[in-house]
């Protein structure tokens, strides 16, 4: 009998088909004026506290429903962007490469897991702010960060 594979294993072969970028390069290649569709996919109450401003919200447990039409899920700015940078962002960069692995297999081309995720993209600085789109400084944004964690999104 085949062992059974471990959530390390499956993002770890997720990791193999889903390019990563770095928070470093994803912040240039914003500031260079390119515009990949940032698409959140934590928990809303994750998403609530922070994210990065102009992303879009879909909770990975709706996310194939979302990307096509037809559904009461579906998100019209994510099935339109079958050919554009799709850069996928959560905590730390693992339910980001598995949501990758399903979009890929859905015809996204382009998508991307955002390396370490929004605990890499605020060490480097990069902007964050709360569901009222107020901006967080590093220590607040670290903080919520780090109480999503304890809601089990380590
Ligand atoms: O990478 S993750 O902490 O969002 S599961």
């Amino acid at each position: 009998m085949t062992r059974p594979m471990t959530y390390q294993t499956l993002v770890d072969e997720a990791l193999q088909q889903v390019p990563e970028v770095f928070p470093c390069e994803l912040m240039e290649a914003l500031e260079a004026g390119e515009r990949p569709l940032l698409l959140d996919v934590r928990e809303p109450d994750e998403f609530r506290a922070l994210h990065i401003p102009g992303s879009l919200h879909v909770p990975r447990g709706v996310l194939e429903p979302a990307a096509e039409e037809g559904y009461e899920e579906t998100e019209p700015e994510l099935v339109a962007a079958r050919d554009r940078v799709v850069i996928l962002i959560c905590r730390s960069g693992r339910r980001s490469a598995l949501a990758g692995v399903n979009l890929q297999r859905m015809g996204f081309a382009r998508v991307r897991s955002l390396k370490l995720g929004l605990k890499g993209w605020n060490a480097d600085g990069g902007p964050l702010q709360d569901h009222e789109d107020r901006p967080l400084d590093d220590d607040e944004a670290e903080a919520r960060l780090d109480a999503g964690a304890e809601g089990g999104a380590r």
